[in-house]
């Protein structure tokens, strides 16, 4: 069965101190996690660390990297290798944000790099993908999205493949307040499972999971959760209050 997921990403926000109150006041909250469900903090990189510690020992939960380089080591100053994400306990890292596809030029060849050293060493890629607001006009979205996955992620065998987390992010819905609804959400997780099911067989199609990201809070957390092909989320803005955020995850399949 694919892992149910609440993934947090708290982007570059908090200090340490308000992160640890955060991850204290959320951790202190009695989850009964099933075995297919997971909770994932996404914390700047000074706190991951601290993060990590904090987590340490409980089940299926997890702090991850929110980026990470594409080579192994060497003189890329100022850049972070998953080797020494693993070298602290880190299994998980965000790749391929919108944010960093806009501001930071992340193209669908680097991050087919950078999702490739992830597998190497064993850590876990949330890969994102999302059209924005004028490929959701044109009616287009579905083509966008599926080319992001072929060109970052179809180089990749069936067993390799199955250790990638998808996270949908209309980037039109994130930090707007403007959600995709239900429909939509589940419209597009369809389409990107009928994608992989073409490429990889039915059964490695039915086993990825596929979060959404994009204004999701407690308050739409169920519904949109609750659609067949919807795994769970990506979660910004909300993911930062705590209150907010044990909802999201207690609204997990
Ligand atoms: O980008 C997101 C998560 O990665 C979504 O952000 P918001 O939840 O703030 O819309």
């Amino acid at each position: 069965m694919r892992k149910q997921i609440a993934a947090a990403n708290w982007k570059m926000n908090l200090t340490i101190k308000q992160g640890e109150a955060l991850l204290d006041a959320i951790i202190a909250q009695p989850h009964s996690l099933g075995a297919d469900q997971q909770v994932v903090f996404a914390v700047p990189f000074p706190y991951l660390a601290m993060a990590q510690q904090k987590v340490e020992g409980k089940n299926n939960v997890f702090i991850a990297a929110q980026n990470c380089y594409s080579k192994k080591s060497g003189a890329y100053t100022g850049e972070t290798s998953v080797e020494m994400l693993q070298s602290i306990g880190i299994s998980v890292v965000v790749l391929g944000h919108s944010e960093r596809r806009e501001y930071f030029n992340e193209s669908n060849q680097l991050l087919a790099d950078k999702v490739n050293i992830c597998l190497e060493y064993n850590i876990t890629p949330i890969f994102c993908c999302g059209e924005p607001l004028d490929i959701r006009e044109a009616g287009t979205q579905n083509e966008f999205v599926a080319k992001q996955l072929e060109e970052s992620l179809f180089h990749l065998s069936a067993e390799q493949l199955q250790k990638v987390v998808i996270a949908y992010e209309p980037i039109w819905a994130i930090g707007t307040g403007k959600t995709a609804t239900s429909a939509q959400a589940q419209e597009m997780h369809a389409h990107l499972r009928a994608v992989l099911a073409k490429q990889y067989g039915e059964e490695v199609a039915a086993n990825t999971s596929i979060l959404y990201g994009g204004s999701v809070k407690a308050g739409n957390a169920k519904e949109i959760f609750s659609q067949p092909d919807v795994d769970g989320g990506l979660v910004g803005g909300a993911s930062l209050i705590a209150d907010e955020f044990v909802t999201i995850i207690n609204s997990l399949k």
